[in-house]
């Protein structure tokens, strides 16, 4: 019997996440908390790939920043390898680090540029030391390098004397010189031009069959997730919406903003005009920290009225008011029926969520 998703380990579970950023408080007494995402959930399982996409600015970063740490969780928990992250104590979370890595969107910035490629490769092994002995380590980084395409040339050099391309790949050969049980990919190929994102993505895509490395894998654009991912989670204003099987979201989404984000991405087959059954989304995207009032149902979105009669009458019970409306474009009653047709948003399985 062939193992499915459902079989294989969780190696992250992400539940009711709210994170976001800190401010001074009024008058410039204390903080004040400013969460970009609530009640957020995502589970990641062993070798395979979960892709987020959504819009600029929905809270992506602030996700993937989350999960490792480097903003805090306001409310929820981040379960990693089985222990939730806010309970385990400073040394052990110090070590588990070394199981979750992250490479970001620009190497330029995320890498210190007075090393050598080499030093920036072997860079972990001085934190998590005991990975690879001493007099192994020139080796293991030529074979790091060569993993992600590179030559013993590249070990010597420094940052700015490659390419986007080749920083990109000495970042990702860092944090798999970890030997990381979840990559936390943001943006990380965005970038890259066309050629260079191709081969980086397959190369992503070698290295989870031959290392089993799970990937959470961010990105605003809906072919490069089609491409790697096995599940996508759609992300709007702070939370997931929707998610599932990479096939089904994108074969039959059920929720109108995955509809709705998926007929505006422009495809090369279409020509100037073809715009017959696009769902428009009109006016500015709010931003999931400070979002505005909105229409009748109290929504936080910027679909257009008509875009919302259209689609949201088959998430609304027929018997409900605006405050049972069971999507996260209304923010009544926290109502988390799943939209006809859906199942309950749980490990893989698909389904709206509506905000609470
Ligand atoms: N430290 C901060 N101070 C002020 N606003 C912030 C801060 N961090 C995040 N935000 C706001 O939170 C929202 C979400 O930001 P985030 O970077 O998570 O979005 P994103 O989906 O990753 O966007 P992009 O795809 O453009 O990188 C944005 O509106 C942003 O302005």
């Amino acid at each position: 019997m062939t193992a499915t998703a459902q079989d294989t380990e969780v190696v992250l579970r992400v539940s009711g996440l709210e994170a976001g950023y800190e401010r001074p408080g009024r008058h410039g007494f204390g903080r004040r908390r400013v969460p970009v995402v609530a009640g957020l959930d995502l589970t990641v399982r062993a070798g395979r790939t979960l892709g987020v996409v959504g819009e600029s600015g929905c809270g992506k970063s602030t996700l993937a920043r989350a999960v490792v740490g480097l903003r805090p969780a306001f409310a929820g928990s981040i379960e990693f390898a089985g222990a939730d992250l806010a309970s385990v104590p400073p040394r052990r979370r110090r070590r588990m680090s070394r199981d979750l890595q992250m490479v970001f969107q620009d190497p330029y910035t995320s890498l210190n540029p007075r090393m050598t490629v080499a030093d920036v490769v072997a860079e972990g092994w001085r934190v998590h030391p005991g990975i690879v002995p001493r007099d192994r380590e020139d080796a293991e980084v030529a074979r790091l390098l060569d993993l992600v395409g590179l030559g013993p040339e590249h070990g010597p050099r420094h940052l700015h004397q490659l390419s986007g391309g080749q920083c990109q790949r000495v970042a990702i050969a860092r944090a798999l010189a970890l030997r990381p049980k979840l990559l936390v990919c943001d943006e990380a190929v965005s970038a890259l031009d066309v050629s260079v994102r191709a081969q980086i993505l397959n190369l992503l895509a070698d290295l989870q069959s031959e290392l089993g490395v799970a990937y959470l894998f961010i990105s605003h654009d809906l072919d490069v997730v089609r491409h790697i991912a096995h599940d996508v989670a759609v992300m709007y204003l702070g939370t997931i919406v929707e998610q599932g099987p990479a096939a089904e979201v994108f074969g039959d989404p059920q929720h109108p903003y995955t509809r709705a984000l998926l007929s505006a991405a422009p495809s090369v087959h279409d020509r100037p005009g073809d715009d017959a059954g696009e769902i428009v989304l009109r006016g500015e995207v709010p931003s999931p920290a400070e979002p505005p009032g909105g229409c009748r149902f109290r929504t936080r979105c910027y679909m257009a009225a008509d875009v919302c009669e259209r689609e949201t009458p088959a998430l609304v019970p027929r018997d409900g008011l605006p405050q049972a409306v069971a999507c996260h474009f209304a923010d009544g009653a926290g109502t988390t029926a799943p939209p006809a047709g859906g199942r309950a948003p749980d490990d893989g399985a698909r389904g709206g969520q509506a905000r609470p």
